[in-house]
């Protein structure tokens, strides 16, 4: 049991795995972290190693007719493996966010975005509608959106992908949730922007001691923001260390080959 309450998410003994033709098969396994208050997590490893189904178990967003979810995810000490979706609708947003990889997938086609986010405000809180609205703009503000009150009126298909990933990150953000999960949220941005919502992100976990488990590809950017890394490859964590401790001293061969990899690049 442990008796630091400063861990506001730990995963224990995660197991994921899919219905296939041949039988059950893996897709993540053996997976162990915690998550600090105020602490970002950085899961790094190459596309398919497993890191979007390690934060859709986190969040049960998984199909669970089509995979097994197995080992404990616990929020604020609260067991969420196998919690009724009525329940874990009412913790998705508010104590634990989510900023997606495909920003036009987090939003609904047919209903503007001040529906979507004025309605996300308050069914979390109890505000009425004026002030919904007002903590939208101020959210929109701070993620660098431009005439937050206009954007409101628009449809999701109106925003450029850059657009729309600042305006979820508002969503995940305005309600100062205790643990973000943030998988590859600066992709669709420029580099302005990229830094400028990196800045608003560190200012929420500095501000209200939110937790951010942060998926990236992007080293520089675990480098920037992350207290700790994992390392993931074919569905298990190889390698776990502090950000300074990773980059100066990798252990494994596979994280000495992802940081060559960067020192490679032209820019
Ligand atoms: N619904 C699903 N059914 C079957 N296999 C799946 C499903 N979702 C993911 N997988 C498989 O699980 C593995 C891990 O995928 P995951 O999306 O977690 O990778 P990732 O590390 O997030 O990759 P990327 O960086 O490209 O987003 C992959 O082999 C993927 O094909």
């Amino acid at each position: 049991m442990s008796t630091d309450n400063r861990s506001v998410l730990k995963v224990k003994d995660l197991h994921v795995q899919v219905k296939s033709s041949q039988g059950m098969s893996t897709l993540v396994q053996d997976i162990n972290f915690e998550l600090e208050k105020g602490r970002v997590l950085g899961i790094v490893g190459e596309s398919g190693c497993g890191k979007t189904v390690t934060s859709m178990s986190i969040l049960q967003l998984l199909d669970r007719k089509a995979m097994t979810i197995d080992g404990s995810i616990t929020l604020k000490g609260q067991e969420l493996n196998g919690l009724r979706e009525q329940e874990m609708r009412k913790l998705r947003g508010k104590d634990i966010a989510f900023i997606m990889q495909n920003p036009m997938s987090a939003f609904t086609p047919v209903f503007t975005i001040g529906e979507q986010f004025v309605e996300t405000i308050k069914a979390h809180t109890a505000f009425n509608t004026k002030q919904a609205k007002e903590l939208a703009i101020e959210a929109m503000q701070n993620v660098n959106l431009p005439d937050p009150a206009k954007l409101l009126a628009k449809y999701p298909f109106q925003l450029s992908g850059g657009m729309l990933q600042r305006v979820m990150i508002a969503m995940a953000a305005c309600l100062h949730p205790a643990v973000i999960i943030a998988d590859e949220p600066t992709t669709a941005l420029d580099v302005h922007n990229q830094l400028l919502v990196l800045r608003h992100l560190d200012q929420i976990r500095a501000d209200y001691g939110t937790a951010i488990l942060l998926i990236s590809h992007d080293l520089g950017v675990i480098a920037e923001m992350a207290d700790d890394v994992v390392v993931m490859q074919q569905g298990r964590i190889i390698e776990a260390a502090n950000v300074f401790e990773l980059f100066d001293h990798p252990r494994h061969e596979y994280t000495k080959t992802l940081l060559n990899a960067r020192l490679q690049l032209p820019f």
